[in-house]
């Protein structure tokens, strides 16, 4: 333990020297960002990212970046905008939940990204909104009600999200966990008019409550709150720009004013895209986990008294000190602020609270979620269901020689594990949920061996499956496709780790805005892309036909199990009083557990 202790300091000391010189050369932005005299930095999805990436394989170190040097970066852009004499906003599209050990790996009886969060209090956010991450758990939106949302004066919007409170008598109040909009001037005098709006999400815990985008912008106080004209729209929100519920309320704005320049900061799909809804108005995702930062600036003093389509710049830029300190002309010399060391200082002291640099064992290879097929030794998908769970689940379980075939959600894999030290923080970034294991006993092995088709097929899976390709697609719109002819035929193709001759591997994007292929900050060699199904399972037991054996699968799924299994057999009509706990193993120990066990 001692070893351990001495371990976890020099670590955090090392990590203080070793940041502002990128252990690896990386590329710069290769040209200086446009301003206009409205201009937003963005961010969406950092999901607790607020250490960044700190691995080699590429391509990690472009987001090598901290939110003390995003909260450095902010500050001189800050300080530019008022040297340039135009406005500039901070803006978040929500996620802040669930995605490393710096919101996840808190000690028993903490809430989720509650400490986290104190850091992000710290940046000068002019707007934010809620997440789907954040209605997960009641006591996490119960955390940004009390806490989180008071630091935000206001600004914390939540136009169709409440949560229920209940006051000393118990008796419930369902109130907005934000303000439902905002009104506010800019330094150079503009009026804004902004809203915060989540999509249609239907997975939030009870006593929190979603309103449809479709009836949101029905209700009175909507109608109220867009029927004065500002100088510009400023619309958040965590919904995807593309194929989503965006249009529903950039028209409900756009029948009361049909000119007025309209922005809009989505976010959700974990990706990097633009539309243009018409020619006054552009809408920006910014990726996600702390890799992209957002930029979007606009000359809306061109736009004023005429019909004319709008000037718009976009721009997503890598989330690393090297773009920071070409944005600002800064050098790792001048470019640290005190606030900004103050907070990665801070972090790194969450991270040693957090025991988050402990080792579990020692990976030989990078496992990633979409760089190598699925089913393939590269795969994450693979390590999980084919070993890592089957290991964990059977330890100390009394039906572990029961046969059994276990389901799971891919997407309940968050990130790729990477060669080396495999530590508690890696452990959370790849699967963070406390989801549990269930099961149903006595299945026959013909109809449990169909449940997993069944889950894929694209009738019973229509709208989990319509998000998966839209996602898909769009990922593979805004990948050049050239590294497919590249990769062809090497199915096994990995993840490259941080050689002089590959550095360029990262993001290229092709988005839906004008010149669709230059919004990227930095140019790329893009990764490998594979597309894996939304539902995975463990190779089915070598047993007869009407063998009994137990289905397993995550609580997450247990609805979808128990609809599947019904229209499956007609024997027994399956209900939630057939299932029971498989394991205390919950889905953040797996990997903890098997490579305490199999890399040592
Ligand atoms: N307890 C949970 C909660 C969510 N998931 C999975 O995460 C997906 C949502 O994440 P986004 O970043 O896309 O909002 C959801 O579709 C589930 O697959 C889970 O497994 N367990």
């Amino acid at each position: 333990a001692g070893d351990h202790l001495h371990a976890r300091d020099s670590h955090v000391h090392e990590y203080l020297d070793r940041r502002e010189y990128p252990q690896v050369s990386i590329a710069p932005p290769y040209r200086p960002l446009v301003w206009g005299d409205l201009n937003v930095i963005h961010t969406t999805d950092t999901h607790g990212w607020l250490l960044g990436h700190q691995k080699l394989s590429w391509a990690e170190p472009y987001y090598s970046g901290d939110l003390g040097d995003f909260s450095s970066f902010v500050t001189h852009m800050k300080q530019i905008a008022i040297d340039k004499d135009v406005d500039i906003l901070l803006i978040d599209s929500g996620d802040l939940h669930d995605g490393t050990g710096l919101s996840d790996g808190y000690p028993p009886g903490g809430v989720d990204a509650h400490e986290s969060n104190k850091f992000l209090e710290r940046l000068p956010y002019d707007l934010m909104t809620i997440g789907n991450h954040e209605l997960y758990v009641y006591a996490d939106t119960y955390d940004m009600y009390t806490n989180f949302v008071p630091h935000l004066a206001g600004r914390y919007l939540t136009s169709n999200v409440n949560i229920t409170i209940f006051d000393s008598d118990g008796k419930p109040e369902s109130v907005p966990v934000g303000n439902r909009y905002t009104k506010f001037t800019t330094r150079k005098g503009r009026r804004i008019t902004s809203l915060g709006v989540i999509f249609n999400f239907t997975g939030n815990d009870v006593n929190t409550t979603v309103q449809t985008v479709e009836d949101m912008v029905k209700e009175q106080w909507f109608v109220e709150a867009i029927a004065e004209e500002p100088d510009v729209f400023v619309l958040i929100g965590h919904m995807p720009v593309s194929y989503d519920s965006w249009p529903t309320v950039f028209n409900a704005v756009r029948t009361v004013h049909p000119l007025t320049p309209i922005l809009i900061f989505g976010g959700h799909t974990h990706i990097r895209d633009c539309r243009q809804y018409d020619g006054r108005s552009m809408a920006l995702e910014s990726g996600r986990y702390m890799e992209t930062i957002g930029w979007m600036s606009v000359d809306l003093d061109a736009a004023k008294d005429n019909h004319d389509n709008i000037t718009f710049t976009r721009r997503y830029l890598d989330q690393n000190r090297v773009t920071y300190e070409y944005h600002t002309q800064t050098s790792n010399q001048t470019f640290d602020t005190d606030d900004g060391q103050s907070i990665t200082r801070g972090l790194q002291e969450l991270a040693a609270r957090f025991d988050l640099f402990y080792p579990y064992g020692t990976a030989h290879q990078d496992y990633t979620m979409t760089q190598n097929p699925y089913p393939s030794n590269g795969s994450l998908l693979s390590l999980f269901i084919d070993e890592a769970v089957p290991y964990a689940l059977a330890i100390n379980n009394t039906r572990a020689s029961i046969p059994n075939i276990i389901i799971i959600n891919s997407w309940a894999l968050r990130f790729d594990l990477f060669k080396g030290s495999f530590t508690k923080n890696d452990q959370l970034t790849i699967m963070q949920y406390k989801d549990s294991f269930l099961y149903i006993a006595n299945v026959t092995s013909r109809v449990a061996n169909q449940v997993l088709p069944a889950l894929n097929n694209p009738t019973a899976t229509k709208r989990k499956r319509d998000e998966a390709d839209v996602l898909s697609s769009k990922i593979n719109d805004n990948q050049d496709s050239a590294w497919l002819g590249e990769t062809d035929g090497r199915p096994g193709v990995g993840r490259r780790e941080a050689t002089s001759s590959n550095w360029t591997f990262g993001y290229v994007t092709r988005d839906s805005c004008p010149d669709a292929d230059d919004a990227d900050d930095t140019m790329h060699t893009p990764l490998p892309y594979y597309t894996s199904p939304y539902y995975i399972g463990s190779s089915p037991p070598n047993v007869t036909a009407d063998t009994p054996i137990d289905v397993v699968f995550l609580n997450y799924l247990g609805k979808e199990i128990i609809s599947i299994l019904n229209r499956l057999q007609k024997d027994k009509n399956y209900t939630m009083n057939d299932v029971s706990l498989y394991s205390p193993t919950l889905t953040d120990e797996i990997l903890g557990l098997y490579a305490q066990a199999m890399w040592n």
